[in-house]
């Protein structure tokens, strides 16, 4: 398929998404099966320039005066992959499967409407109603994170020191691209991709299946390697899912003491099990009923909460949730976090940790949602986020927004990594 035939089914799959109100996986995955004659490059191509134009929704929207499928799928060309309008016609022009040409109006309006000139919540790719959310985390440089959050993601990876170390890894990676992730000190990254590229499909690799590498942003590493599980602890991860901190912390603690997963969902729980197999770890107790996690009370040396919540910090990955969050989700998943802070405290010993989690980048439900739970708890005092992390990652001082008591927040323009938070609290009582 030429470029024209890949733009047309792009804003195929963007209708189907927006009248069908489908993920982008979905949406792909069914393109594919009904085009079996499109090859790999073309699928990656496809998928490329749909998640550039959703990520980029409002600018390349803002490029053409609408949000249409169509104005989104030629806006990601021109604003992601080099093109301009006059170059786009010339490219499409004689090819039959290629949408309509721009015409005289759409080539006039992309040519003069200037970014620069867009209000800032344009700029930022996000919807309105976030802005000040994202002003009230970040001040002045809330427009700057929001165009980072909008940006490629790269791919990070794991390495699991229980199996390997990350040169016999990146060894095995030669020829992707992989390098020592900046911070995570078992992190490698393989950087985002340009244009029609795709990310190697590493998980087909035998080191994967070896359990040498676990695929994970370096952000959810940094805050699973805060969260300080050492040897010989016992570890309750109360909002398992499928075992991504589980995995990392089983490893920090050297396979050692004891590590109980817990979800509250059986069907998001449910990869866990593969995936200890195949990382072996050896400490992991995977815990589904809530009942059942009654004798851990007031015996933890630590509680981590990797709490439900809009994922704000993943839009790079996830763009397509970027448009669909609603305020309504936001104030439930603050009632969802409440609750699980109210109930997973109690299994905290007395001067043990609790550590509170997020990928959002809202302080609604960071720090916010932290100062509530201890006006509702006496007995939880904050640890120095800036002694915590210093030691952790010594040489990277400013990588993150470190608030004195207030937690750590990872975000992609600072950091470089998806939009993390972490608070961590020690029982005194
Ligand atoms: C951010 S995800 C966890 C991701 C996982 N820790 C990882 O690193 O891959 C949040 C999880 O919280 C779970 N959850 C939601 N409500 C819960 C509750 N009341 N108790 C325990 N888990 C809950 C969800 O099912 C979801 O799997």
């Amino acid at each position: 398929m030429r470029l024209g035939g890949r733009l047309a089914a792009a804003i195929e799959v963007l209708e189907d998404i927006g009248r069908r109100h489908r993920p982008v996986a979905d949406a792909l995955r069914d393109w594919g099966l009904s085009h079996r004659f499109a090859g790999g490059g073309d699928r990656a191509a496809i998928g490329n320039i749909v998640y550039d134009a959703l990520r980029r929704k409002r600018s390349a929207g803002w490029l053409f005066g609408e949000d249409t499928p169509r104005a989104i799928g030629f806006g990601a060309l021109l604003l992601e992959w080099g093109q301009t309008a006059q170059s786009l016609n010339d490219a499409l022009d004689g090819d039959k499967f290629a949408p309509p040409l721009l015409s005289t109006g759409e080539l006039k309006a992309a040519t003069e409407r200037r970014l620069d000139e867009a209000p800032e919540a344009v700029r930022a790719d996000v919807p309105d109603w976030c802005a000040p959310l994202l002003e009230q985390a970040y001040g002045d440089a809330w427009v700057e994170e929001g165009v980072a959050l909008a940006r490629r993601p790269p791919l990070d990876l794991r390495v699991n020191t229980l199996q390997a170390d990350r040169a016999k890894v990146l060894a095995e990676l030669q020829g992707t691209g992989a390098a020592p992730a900046a911070i995570a000190p078992h992190g490698i990254r393989i950087p985002p991709i340009d244009g029609d590229g795709r990310h190697p499909n590493v998980q087909a690799e035998p080191a994967f299946q070896k359990g040498w590498f676990e695929v994970q942003d370096e952000g959810s590493q940094l805050a699973a390697a805060l969260a300080g599980a050492e040897p010989g602890m016992q570890v309750l991860d109360y909002c398992a899912g499928a075992g991504g901190k589980t995995l990392a912390l089983s490893a920090e603690m050297g396979n050692t003491g004891q590590l109980f997963a817990h979800d509250a969902e059986k069907v998001r729980l449910a990869p866990i099990f593969e995936r200890i197999r195949r990382s072996h770890n050896r400490n992991v107790q995977v815990v589904s009923k809530p009942a059942e996690l009654a004798p851990l009370t007031n015996h933890m040396d630590l509680v981590l909460i990797d709490a439900p919540c809009t994922g704000s910090g993943t839009w790079r990955r996830r763009p397509d949730a970027k448009w669909r969050l609603t305020e309504r989700q936001l104030d439930a998943r603050k009632g969802e976090q409440q609750a699980i802070l109210d109930t997973a405290q109690a299994f905290v010993k007395p001067g043990g940790l609790l550590v509170y989690i997020t990928c959002s980048v809202f302080d609604a439900e960071n720090g916010e949602q932290v100062a509530a739970f201890r006006a509702r708890h006496d007995g939880f005092a904050p640890v120095d986020h800036r002694q915590l992390w210093d030691s952790r990652f010594p040489g990277h001082q400013g990588a993150a927004r470190i608030a004195g008591t207030g937690g750590i927040s990872l975000s992609p323009a600072l950091s470089g990594t998806d939009g993390f938070y972490l608070h961590a609290l020690r029982r005194t009582a």
